[in-house]
């Protein structure tokens, strides 16, 4: 067989997206995916196994991208058992070190087979476009192979230039944290954020006792990896997060901003007369409350959801349950079945009984959609990245409950540089601080919110309109791709 070394030039570009296989990854590079398959590039999207059997079980997506020629779905193995969990942050964590320690002779020989991550028209990848927690491992196969490598970092730039600058700050004796009543000090040392960041708000692999710790010193070194690769692409837009990106762009000069990628993808298809939505999630998506939404009085509920990882006890859970009943408001709750931890993790039958009265419950809802309808006024937020661009097009402010990874900046960034939501952060997850803010977001401050949320949903659109900043982006990232050096003149 034809190796990809030995190709001759001349086909049409072929872009291999490889994400983390975490819904919010996986959502963010589908989007661009699918902008890249209108503009005829052509796409091998390269799932887990797992992953590509939760979706073709739950969604039509091998039937929706078959609609462009050239898109393929492709699929790798974790390395994992077949019966191993793969719920929850801990759990995804072990996915990445499994596939961090097996994936790269799989991906090489399969980028070296000839025709098996493409197709007639463009048998060979002309450029990785690699999640950016891959980035290590993406970029030692693009240098044995000579293929481009691009990676997509899903986090939000503030987060990205966080981890960048943990040498400095560490060299600064600003790192370690020295125990919970260091939790308010300032971190001085990130340019761009010499006043905003407390250690609380730093990510939380980053928030260490030890500096040494050896996850943190691999989360950095895959982020100064993006340095050395073709180009960076962030979930972003340069009204939103422009100060730090120009700090990033002295480290990663050629740094594509594209975000939100769900707006720029839904102008696309409008353009093109294509509205069709449909579900990209691996869990089962309950369009049910949308019909309950539909009933009920404009701008009225609460909607609550903490992402597709976000693992919690269940005592919070019932903080959380016992502050929004409580505060009185409507609320619309995705509970996902392996959200509350431990063997007592099922759902309190007397919380689903009492929520019927003002409450919707689901597993799963079509998050874009509630975000968009006209009666939600809130979100309760884990702060993900993706729920938190969301959430500002849709001009809906945000009460963050940060869990995890960049959560914790992004909710900082929420509540003191946009001021479109409010951080719990710091205060104690418990009923009253719940019914609280769940009443000053809706009733209290909801007009003082509505100004921020106006004005940065109007730029957050602006970006992805015509001759905006992120729609041109997406031209020149096109353009790029276009024209990259065919691969497989050499191998190193
Ligand atoms: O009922 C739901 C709940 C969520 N979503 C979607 O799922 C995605 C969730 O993504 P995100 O908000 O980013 O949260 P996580 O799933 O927790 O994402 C992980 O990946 C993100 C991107 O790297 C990080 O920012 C988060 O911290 C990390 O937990 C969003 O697009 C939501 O619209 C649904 O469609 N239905
Ligand atoms: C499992 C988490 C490890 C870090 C990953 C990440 C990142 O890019 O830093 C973001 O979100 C998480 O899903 C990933």
């Amino acid at each position: 067989m034809e190796h990809q070394t030995d190709r001759k030039p001349n086909f049409p570009p072929r872009v291999l997206f490889f994400p983390l296989p975490a819904q919010g990854h996986i959502n963010a590079m589908l989007h661009l995916a699918e902008l890249l398959a209108m503009a005829d590039i052509d796409v091998t999207f390269l799932n887990t196994d797992h992953v590509q059997g939760q979706l073709q079980q739950r969604t039509h997506i091998q039937a929706k991208y078959a609609a462009y020629p050239g898109f393929l779905f492709r699929t790798i193995p974790d390395g994992l058992p077949k019966d191993e969990p793969r719920s929850g942050e801990q759990s995804i964590l072990r996915v990445l070190n499994s596939m961090l320690k097996t994936t790269k002779p799989i991906l090489k020989d399969m980028l070296l087979s000839g025709g098996v991550l493409g197709s007639d028209r463009s048998p060979y990848v002309t450029c990785i476009m690699a999640d950016g927690i891959f980035g290590s491992l993406a970029n030692e196969i693009g240098d044995e192979l000579n293929i481009p490598v691009i990676h997509f970092r899903t986090i939000s730039a503030c987060c990205f230039w966080i981890y960048f600058a943990i040498p400095d700050i560490i060299k600064a004796g600003e790192l370690p944290i020295r125990g919970d009543e260091d939790m308010d000090r300032i971190i001085t040392r990130v340019p761009g954020m010499e006043a905003i960041l407390r250690c609380r708000d730093l990510p939380s692999f980053a928030q260490i006792r030890d500096v040494e710790d050896p996850q943190l010193h691999r989360i950095v070194e895959v982020t100064r990896q993006s340095a050395r690769a073709h180009a960076l692409i962030l979930n972003t837009f340069e009204d939103l997060e422009g100060p730090i990106l120009n700090h990033i762009r002295t480290q990663c000069p050629k740094t594509y901003t594209i975000g939100p990628l769900h707006a720029l993808l839904k102008h696309k298809l409008t353009k093109r007369l294509s509205t069709t939505r449909s579900s990209k999630s691996i869990f089962e998506e309950d369009r049910s409350c949308i019909a309950w939404l539909d009933s009920q009085p404009l701008k009225s509920v609460i909607y609550i959801s903490f992402g597709s990882l976000t693992v919690m006890t269940r005592d919070t859970l019932m903080e959380f349950w016992h502050g929004l009943v409580n505060s009185n408001k409507r609320f619309l709750w995705v509970m996902r079945e392996d959200m509350v931890a431990g063997e007592d993790g099922e759902i309190p039958p007397e919380l689903v009984a009492a929520t019927k009265e003002r409450g919707c419950l689901v597993g799963w809802a079509p998050q874009e959609e509630v975000l968009a309808h006209p009666s939600v006024g809130g979100f309760l937020t884990h702060s993900g990245w993706n729920s938190t661009l969301e959430s500002i097009v849709a001009e809906v402010p945000m009460i963050c409950w940060p869990n995890a990874i960049d959560q914790t900046i992004n909710s900082r960034y929420v509540g003191e540089v946009w001021k479109v939501g409010m951080d719990m952060k710091g205060h104690k997850c418990d009923r009253e601080i719940v019914a609280k803010m769940v009443n000053d977001l809706m009733v209290e401050k909801r007009e003082e919110f509505q100004r921020c949320t106006a004005e940065m949903a109007r730029l957050a659109k602006l970006s992805v309109d015509e001759g905006g900043s992120s729609y041109c982006n997406l031209d020149q990232l096109i353009e790029d791709l276009r024209s990259v050096q065919q691969p497989g003149m050499s191998i190193n």
